[in-house]
């Protein structure tokens, strides 16, 4: 510590000199000025053998992105100045169970590595022009600086930053409390900081131990998943983007939502569930993607919704909703109105956002979709490269009901299950529909009431099916008797026009009724 404060007096005389120097120098000519540069550049690295590194908060041209290393450092030195550093400011993570520590700005910490010692410390300066933020934060610009003797220079920028950024990843995977981000629409973006996405904790329970379905299938999709998150190296043997796609489709109620929720719990990544028509055009998509992070799982529900074939979005509004709009006062209908002007995010937008996501984030993500009508969707957007796995998610199985058993009623085996077997094999229950009949509704409910109540709902479901199947058959029939009469009333006509009465008599007699023309 003693040795950092000479540092820092060090450095503080050498920002007055440079001060000091630069007024001095204007009262000179240009050619002299130049000279006296030289000198004092050599004057400077002989009295200050410093380097200084900077490590700025967002970095990239005209879409900035939050430094993963700016976040690694802030991790790593968390972690190390809270033996240190004087003030500190803390964030309660993982259900307030801890607290996390940052380096607060304009305080200073030692590292030592391998016998070297290096000097970090936080800044954070103000613009210089005044204008209104709407965050208190929002035009604050942040950065790190790491300190080090020029004759550590190699050592330093070779092996140090990585072991920093390294161990700060390690200790925020660590720390991490996954979050659910949903996109903000684009009239709340404050500029091109943070504000794309808002997040709350992601807390769905869902796994694919509670997840019902086919046992072979779950089994192959957790495979997928976990020899995806761990083959970085083979995707870059193969020349791939280090991503994979996955389309999701059955009926309401089948289990697409809990298993986007079962593959992030499976692979600790968060969730970014992306409200396509809240999104006005193809550049807006694409700095919404571009502003996702590494582990994580882009979702797009209801795809089909979201565009149609053409590009263009479904404007679906009900006749409550319009009247309600003519309520609105002028404000909030201009606002409105604005929202509805009609959206530019088209298929090919989409299809080229997705490709530029593969191609220009280099860390792992998955992109799924959901859609209960897959036969609606545009076979480019679900080609593999795109979406890599279609999985169809269905009516309720044997397997997925025993799942439901299990975890609901503690059961693996029963006297009705054979008859629970049979139904399931002829009637289409959705998974959602056999958790609620399963689920005990008093705490009376035995494990026989609920069997018994499924079962009951399968037959009822059955009668039901079966019901509307003799229906339909019924009108269908009808349908074609009535098509049957048309035609030959049709055939009969022309006959009368072609040979007079006595033949079409002929052929009404033939068809078995009697026509009144
Ligand atoms: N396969 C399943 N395994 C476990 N639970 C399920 C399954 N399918 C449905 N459920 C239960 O039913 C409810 C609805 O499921 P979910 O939201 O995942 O359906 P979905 O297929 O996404 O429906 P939608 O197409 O309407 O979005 C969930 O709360 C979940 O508890
Ligand atoms: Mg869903």
């Amino acid at each position: 510590m003693v040795m950092m404060g000479e540092m820092w007096n060090l450095g503080s005389t050498m920002g007055t000199l440079m001060l000091l120097y630069t007024l001095f120098k204007q009262f000179f000519p240009t050619h002299l000025q130049l000279y006296f540069d030289k000198y004092f550049k050599k004057f400077v690295s002989f009295v200050y053998p410093y380097v200084e590194i900077t490590f700025d908060e967002f970095v990239g041209g005209e879409h900035m992105k939050r430094s993963e290393a700016y976040s690694a450092i802030k991790t790593y030195l968390g972690d190390k100045s809270s033996a240190s550093a004087n003030r500190l400011k803390a964030n309660v993570v993982k259900d307030s169970q801890s607290v996390v520590l940052t380096m607060d700005y304009n305080e200073e910490v030692t590292d030592e590595f391998q016998g070297v010692k290096v000097w970090w410390s936080a800044n954070k300066t103000l613009p210089s022009t005044q204008r209104i933020a709407w965050y208190p934060d929002d035009d604050e610009k942040r950065s790190y600086k790491l300190t080090v003797h020029k004759r550590h220079r190699e050592l330093i920028t070779q092996s140090y930053i990585s072991h920093v950024l390294q161990k700060g990843k390690e200790i925020a995977t660590k720390n991490r409390k996954r979050k659910l981000y949903s996109n903000n629409p684009s009239q709340n973006w404050s500029g091109y900081r943070r504000d794309k996405w808002s997040n709350v904790p992601f807390e769905h329970p869902a796994t694919f131990d509670t997840l019902a379905m086919d046992a072979n299938l779950k089994e192959e999709i957790k495979n997928d998943l976990i020899k995806f998150s761990t083959a970085k190296d083979y995707y870059a043997r193969i020349g791939k983007a280090w991503k994979r796609g996955y389309l999701l489709y059955g009926p309401p109620g089948t289990g697409k939502s809990s298993m986007i929720a079962a593959m992030a719990n499976l692979l600790d990544y968060d969730v970014y569930d992306l409200e396509l028509t809240a999104v006005k055009e193809n550049t807006e998509l694409r700095r919404l993607l571009l502003d996702t992070s590494n582990k994580s799982i882009v979702v797009i529900e209801d795809i089909d919704c979201s565009l149609d074939l053409t590009g263009q979005r479904e404007k679906k509004k009900t006749e409550k909703e319009g009247k309600d709009e003519e309520q609105l006062d002028p404000i909030t209908k201009k606002v409105k109105e604005d929202e509805k002007k009609e959206s530019k995010v088209t298929l090919s937008g989409l299809l080229n956002c997705i490709d530029g996501l593969w191609s220009s984030c280099g860390g792992e993500r998955i992109i799924v979709f959901t859609t209960n009508y897959v036969e609606k969707l545009d076979p480019a957007l679900i080609r593999r490269g795109r979406m890599d796995k279609h999985i169809e998610l269905s009516y309720c199985c044997f397997d997925a009901f025993k799942v439901f058993a299990k975890n609901y009623l503690e059961v693996d085996s029963h006297s009705l299950f054979g008859e629970i077997k049979a139904l399931l094999g002829e009637t289409k229950m959705t998974p959602a529909d056999v958790a609620e009949n399963l689920m005990p509704k008093s705490d009376y409910d035995v494990v026989e009431t609920c069997l018994k109540r499924l079962i009951e709902a399968l037959k009822e479901t059955k009668k039901k099916a079966h019901d509307e199947a003799r229906l339909m058959a019924e009108e269908e029939e009808e349908k074609q008797k009535k098509k049957a009469e048309k035609e030959v009333k049709e055939r009969c006509g022309k006959q009368v026009e072609e040979n007079g009465v006595g033949m079409a008599a002929e052929e009404v007699k033939e068809n078995g009724f009697t026509n009144s023309h």
